[in-house]
């Protein structure tokens, strides 16, 4: 199903993506997983799908900017701009010519060559020369005469001709000289130009007449070979093979056919971004491959740094105002969030201002805004934010809540509830108990809440640009251990939940990561387990479509109402963020309705929140169903603590 994502209103910035802004020398895998940056990828153009079950073939850009549509032309090499390539060779030939007349081969003093006394005479030539050097700045397009006036203001002659230390004869013979200079490089400039046109010309025609882009043998390829690969070539193949695949049936070999194009593709840009190949396949087959690039592309470049107003503390104008006067350049990160402040530019560290040890704002990505605003914390509620250190999302429920009701901040990892505790104090916070159990053992630790978020520990592939070791360190183990705790955490959350709450029953699941396996396949296990929940909109009109079909599996036709950001196209971390309602606090086994249903019962109040009205949906018991290993769950506890803080 190709679901190319319409631009509406409210959607954040588009990604602009330059590898001219963003030069970057190739490294090793291991240099590159650890942060170094590297050159981009070139000529990508738009391609179908590689033959293997993609869903989403394809994905629309917030806004394609000219840099976006860009992003396959950067190694295109264009002719240099005649003018930009005139000014350099003039720049260098008053370079020279300086380096002449301090060399002492001009006498200045006396206005002759090679020290000779032989004067020159002041004509009225002279003086027009020196008149439109005079008004040089009017642009009037001669290059000659306005390069000249150049030369003579930068060596200074031209304020010793004013100050009547030279005369008009001088810069007569300076000028004379330069255009000789200037004329003289000017035609070898021409000839060399002549020159590479042909060479290219030549190159061009026997491209066309011989050369079929050939996919290597394996040993033809860098695998298996000890000498560091030569990432120049790596990329040249990859865009061979984008090439191909772009038009397959005109330029592929159809013995070896796609896959052959694809395996090898994969491995090429394991080698050029520095992925292990298994998590480069498993995020390549998420897109169609030319929207692949774009997402590696975009794991190599900086997310813009976004801060939250806490309004428990000021407000976002004011907060604003505060750090421009200390010379931080921002503006509102978009249309959808009334909190965020996107920093362009500090002249001060942004997490150390008065502002901020003040607790006037969060530094936050602007992504993690997104549980929350789906989550619609209201006043008075109970909540619980399961899984929550250091606090970023707590911190802002409680802003949205303007500290009343109670926020249960819980995180197994007691290290990182220290941060979260100091973020409580700095913000303001006063309605937040912090403790330290496993998620897994809640609801038996407290339940009846109104609303919980499960921000899930997971892999961090929608962070990458933020920490590349994950490029080499995640591996097939860790994505099955993390799905399953992410599975007994969701089931956990939603049992922690109260159906009859009149205000809410909902539960936010969220993660930074953009895995399936992570994300849509345990939402569905949740529906499966858990089938007096449904799933409802999230209330964030951006953001692209779960998948409800994915290399084979068949999700709930309702994960279309799941959300997925990704950095190459909303400019953000990877994210992904689903919302249940809970309609019912028990359930039978052979309930397996339909839950396609729409309950929009979510209206932003455009506020950073959301009011919700509650459609009264179960009049049931409130006893949460436990999950049979529930108990062996909590005894096998590893991660959690216990003990309250
Ligand atoms: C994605 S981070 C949470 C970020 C947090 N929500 C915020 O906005 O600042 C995931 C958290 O889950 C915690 N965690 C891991 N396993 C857990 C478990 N079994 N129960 C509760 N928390 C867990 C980790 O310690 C980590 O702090």
């Amino acid at each position: 199903m190709g679901r190319r994502a319409k631009k509406k209103q409210g959607e954040p910035e588009p990604l602009l993506i330059s590898s001219r802004a963003n030069p970057r020398a190739r490294k090793s895998p291991k240099e590159k997983a650890s942060g170094e940056k590297k050159r981009k990828l070139g000529d990508i153009t738009d391609i179908t799908t590689d033959g293997q079950e993609i869903e989403r073939k394809t994905s629309k850009k917030v806004k394609a900017t000219s840099d976006e549509k860009d992003l396959g032309k950067k190694f295109v090499k264009k002719p240099k701009n005649e003018a930009t390539k005139l000014s350099n060779t003039t720049e260098s030939n008053i370079k020279r010519q300086k380096t002449k007349i301090s060399s002492g081969n001009y006498d200045t003093k006396n206005g002759s060559e090679n020290g000779s006394n032989t004067k020159i005479p002041e004509t009225s030539g002279i003086i027009r020369h020196i008149g439109l050097c005079a008004d040089d700045d009017s642009d009037d397009g001669d290059s000659e005469v306005s390069e000249t006036c150049r030369f003579l203001l930068d060596s200074s002659i031209w304020s010793q001709y004013t100050n009547g230390l030279i005369g008009g004869a001088h810069l007569l013979l300076y000028q004379k000289l330069y255009l000789d200079i200037e004329e003289k490089s000017r035609i070898l400039d021409e000839e060399k130009r002549k020159e590479a046109e042909l060479a290219d010309d030549e190159l061009q025609t026997n491209i066309e007449q011989t050369e079929k882009f050939t996919l290597p043998v394996n040993q033809d390829t860098e695998e298996g070979q000890t000498v560091t690969p030569d990432l120049q070539v790596v990329n040249q193949r990859i865009q061979d093979i984008v090439g191909v695949l772009n038009n397959f049936k005109k330029l592929g070999d159809e013995k070896r056919g796609r896959s052959a194009y694809v395996e090898q593709l994969i491995k090429d840009m394991t080698v050029y971004y520095g992925y292990s190949e298994f998590l480069l396949e498993k995020l390549f087959h998420l897109f169609s491959v030319s929207e692949a690039i774009e997402f590696f592309e975009a794991n190599e470049i900086s997310r813009p740094v976004t801060i939250r107003a806490n309004t428990l503390r000021t407000r976002r104008r004011d907060l604003a105002q505060a750090l421009i006067n200390r010379g931080v350049s921002l503006e509102p990160t978009g249309k959808w969030t009334k909190v965020g402040l996107t920093v362009f530019n500090s002249s001060i560290p942004i997490g150390a201002t008065p502002e901020y040890l003040a607790g006037h704002y969060m530094l936050q990505s602007a992504s993690s805004f997104l549980p929350v605003i789906a989550l619609a914390p209201q006043e008075n509620e109970k909540i619980l934010d399961m899984a929550s250190a250091p606090g970023g999302k707590t911190t802002y429920i409680a802003a949205l809540m303007k500290n009343t009701g109670i926020i249960f901040a819980n995180d197994s990892n007691k290290e990182r509830t220290k941060g979260l505790v100091a973020n409580v104090h700095r913000l303001g916070v006063k309605n937040v108990v912090v403790s330290n159990y496993d998620g897994r053992e809640f609801p038996s630790v407290t339940g009846g809440f109104d609303r919980v978020l499960l921000d899930a520990p997971c892999s961090g592939t929608g962070i990458i640009s933020r920490d590349p070791a994950v490029k080499i360190s995640k591996t097939d183990k860790d994505f099955k251990i993390l799905s399953h705790l992410q599975k007994e955490l969701i089931l956990s959350a939603i049992d922690s939940v109260d159906a009859r709450s009149s205000t809410g029953g909902y539960i936010v699941y969220s993660t930074c990561s953009v895995t399936v396996d992570e994300n849509e396949e345990v939402v569905n296990y949740a529906l499966k387990k858990r089938p007096n929940v449904k799933l409802v909109p999230t209330g964030l009109d951006f953001g692209q479509e779960g998948f409800t079909k994915y290399r084979g599996k068949n999700f709930h036709s309702s994960l279309k109402l799941t959300k997925r950001y990704y950095p190459h196209v909303h400019n953000m971390d990877g994210f992904f963020v689903s919302k249940f309602k809970k309609f019912s606090n028990t359930f039978s086994k052979s309930n397996d309705d339909d839950k396609t249903e729409n309950v929009n019962d979510t209206t932003n109040d455009k506020n950073g929140g959301a009011k919700e009205i509650d459609k009264g949906t179960s009049n049931a018991t409130n006893k949460a169903p436990k999950d049979k290993s529930m108990k062996a769950r909590q005894k096998n506890s590893k991660e959690g603590e216990t003990k309250k803080l």
